[in-house]
């Protein structure tokens, strides 16, 4: 950019720097500070008359000396702009949010510009920092983040036990028996169904009946590994993928289930209710071809453990 300007104008120049709605800061190579603009005094409540000839990293102990030498060090040595955004940190300056009512922001989420200053032989010696004050996309970025995150969260979870919804379960099951083709470690599933759950419905009612549902999705929480993926796959059917888990094992922890199902206390209206569920048990072996068949050789087994009496664990050998 070439100018044109005469000595007689700077005035004005010095009147937009000092008034422009962004901060300018202008600083040696050793951090001692040159120019101060009004922006950086209304934002941090300190004059220029103050931050004159001061080093910017003893006012503002925040800033990490050997980041900002590094931004220094490479303007200087490319003669080109650097940049920082609110992203990669959020705010260079600690100024307190001026928009406290309208925004929930505790600070300026700023950007900042480092530009190279050369002298009149073309030697880089002082840097221009502009600050731009970015809350406003910030936060709005943050607030969309956080909607899309809860949109996930809720496309993938069973509203009423916050366990993972049955789409969503099979989605990662599916995957699983993908990558089980590729791994020498077990894999296994259960499922499992409430037994007469239809009568509880029938004679507690339906909210009680939820009750239970919740109760027990709880129960299978407690006693599951943090690494099993649990779901609700059907009203009162629930399923469990388990990795690292041969058949055997799947039967224990099946079993284990079954027990703290059936240990549950449920009560209506002082009188104590028991419930009990059938489970069935598959591990993936080279004769389940796809993830289909996996599923269908639990569902056996579960029909299994209904058909020879429930409350019991069934294991398929077909
Ligand atoms: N309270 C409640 N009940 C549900 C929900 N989803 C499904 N159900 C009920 O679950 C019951 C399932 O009944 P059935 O499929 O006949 O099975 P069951 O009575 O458990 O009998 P078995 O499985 O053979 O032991 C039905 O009464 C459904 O209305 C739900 O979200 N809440």
């Amino acid at each position: 950019m070439t100018t044109n300007i005469d000595l007689k104008d700077i005035h004005w120049l010095i009147d937009m720097v000092h008034n422009i709605d962004v901060g300018l800061v202008i600083i040696e190579k050793d951090y001692t500070v040159k120019v101060w603009n009004g922006f950086m005094e209304n934002h941090s409540g300190l004059l220029a008359a103050h931050m004159i000839d001061k080093k910017i990293t003893d006012v503002f102990t925040s800033i990490p000396k050997t980041w900002l030498q590094q931004k220094i060090n490479s303007v200087c040595l490319l003669k080109n702009k650097a940049f920082t955004t609110w992203e990669q940190r959020p705010y260079l300056f600690k100024f307190k949010s001026y928009r406290p009512i309208t925004t929930n922001a505790e600070f300026m989420y700023q950007n900042v510009t480092f530009l190279p200053l050369a002298d009149f032989q073309g030697q880089i010696t002082q840097i221009c920092m502009i600050v731009y004050d970015v809350t406003d996309i910030a936060l709005t970025k943050q607030a969309f983040q956080e909607a899309n995150s809860q949109l996930k969260y809720l496309s993938h979870t069973d509203s009423l036990t916050q366990l993972n919804n049955q789409g969503h379960w099979r989605n990662l099951c599916e995957n699983e028996f993908i990558n089980s083709k590729n791994s020498a470690n077990p894999t296994s599933m259960i499922i499992f169904d409430i037994d007469h759950f239809k009568k509880v419905n029938d004679t507690y009612g339906h909210p009680f009946g939820d009750e239970v549902l919740k109760g027990i999705a709880e129960a299978v929480r407690q006693k599951s590994k943090k690494q099993d993926v649990i779901g609700r796959v059907g009203g009162e059917e629930f399923a469990l993928l388990l990795l690292d888990t041969n058949l055997k094992q799947a039967k224990l922890v099946a079993e284990r289930l079954r027990e703290a199902i059936e240990a549950i206390h449920f009560e209506y209206q002082n009188q104590q209710v028991k419930v009990t569920a059938s489970f069935g048990v598959a591990q993936i072996t080279d004769n389940i071809p796809n993830f289909e068949s996996w599923i269908e050789r639990a569902d056996l087994g579960l029909y299994i453990a209904k058909n020879n009496g429930r409350n019991q664990v069934g294991v398929s050998d077909h």
